[in-house]
């Protein structure tokens, strides 16, 4: 990269988002001069989720400005599980399609569950599917998370080399907990997973070299729950009310007190404009090889 990725300890998502996605931008030129192919991403909304609603609109810029063809389906809050499932179906009989996800949370109504697994395991942009949750897990190759993807590569142009390095992550989500672990896992990281019964949170926080935060909860992780240099990887995306903005606004916060966290680690992520961003950028990169591998088309080995 030719760009430092980092603004003295803040880590810059902006810019290491930025080039991944102009790489996956010229893999998708290529697939089209050379295949005739356009890689497809679909998103599935249904109710309004605040996260959601960030996610879909940079997702749906990203998609667009990548060269590929960008889906998107709003079923509304009341939607049945009936109805979920049969937009899934649609969209793993859909060819234009190669990759897509079904936003999280769903209505209560509805068992996220059952709507993974009934997405085509080579379509599952988010990694989701037991199949592909299994491939990682077992250490195969896999449809992996884009999330837990992104916090990775920040850790590891933020730290080097994460080997034998001590990361704990907070929160145990499919989503992002259990695969963010997995993957610190296979770089040699000792992993602790930490979650909402767990004793000492703050004291576990402390021994990580690497801490991830991936909770819902604004500002939780407070500046002393930091070892002093550590990485600290924020994943969360809470809109919080911001009276200073003026009345009725609102504003996007971590699960770290960014202020307090900022003193006391090595490197650290902001909100917005850190894992957010590199979350955008590697369902990209994934919907470039998902439509890849169902045409059976190589990719350059570094992509
Ligand atoms: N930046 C990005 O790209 C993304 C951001 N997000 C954001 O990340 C956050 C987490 O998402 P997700 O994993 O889907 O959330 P979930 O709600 O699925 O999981 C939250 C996890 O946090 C744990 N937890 C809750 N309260 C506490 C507590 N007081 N102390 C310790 N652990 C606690 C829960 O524990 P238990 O299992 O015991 O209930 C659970 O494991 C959200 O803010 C979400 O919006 C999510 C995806 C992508
Ligand atoms: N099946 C599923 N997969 C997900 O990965 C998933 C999900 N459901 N539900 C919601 C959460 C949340 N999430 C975000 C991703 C990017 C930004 C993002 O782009 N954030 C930018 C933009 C902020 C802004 O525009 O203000 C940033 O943090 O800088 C936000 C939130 C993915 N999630
Ligand atoms: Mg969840």
């Amino acid at each position: 990269m030719s760009t430092s990725p980092s603004n003295g300890k803040i880590i810059d998502g902006k810019i290491i988002a930025t080039a991944l996605k102009a790489r996956v931008a010229a893999e998708v030129a290529r697939l089209k001069a050379e295949h005739g192919l356009t890689p497809g991403l679909a998103v599935v909304l249904v109710g309004n989720d605040p996260a959601s609603e960030v996610y879909v609109r940079n997702k749906g810029i990203a998609t667009v400005e990548a060269g590929m063809n960008s889906f998107e389906y709003r079923l509304p809050g009341t939607a049945s599980q009936d109805e979920v499932l049969a937009k899934v179906r649609e969209l793993n009989a859909d060819p234009a399609v190669h990759g897509f996800l079904v936003q999280f949370p769903v209505p209560d109504q509805i068992s996220q569950q059952a709507v993974i697994d009934a997405i085509d395991p080579n379509k599952d942009a988010d990694g989701l599917h037991p199949l592909n949750a299994g491939r990682l897990a077992s250490g195969l190759p896999a449809m992996v998370p884009a999330t837990p993807e992104g916090c990775v590569i920040m850790a590891k142009l933020a730290g080097g080399d994460l080997s034998g390095k001590h990361a704990v992550v907070i929160g145990r989500s499919n989503l992002v907990g259990k695969p963010v672990a997995q993957l610190l896992l296979k770089e040699n990281c000792t992993v602790t997973i930490a979650h909402s019964r767990s004793h000492d949170l703050p004291g576990l926080a402390r021994q990580a070299d690497i801490l991830v935060a991936a909770v819902g909860r604004p500002n939780m992780v407070r500046g002393d729950w930091v070892k002093p240099g550590a990485i600290v990887i924020d994943v969360g995306i809470n809109r919080v009310p911001a009276p200073e903005k003026g009345e009725g606004k609102t504003r996007l916060v971590g699960d770290v007190a960014f202020d307090e966290a900022v003193k006391v680690a090595g490197a650290i992520t902001p909100v917005p404009g850190g894992v957010g961003l590199m979350t955008v950028a590697c369902l990209m990169r994934n919907t470039v090889i998902a439509a890849c591998r169902q045409n059976g088309i190589a990719l350059p080995k570094d992509f």
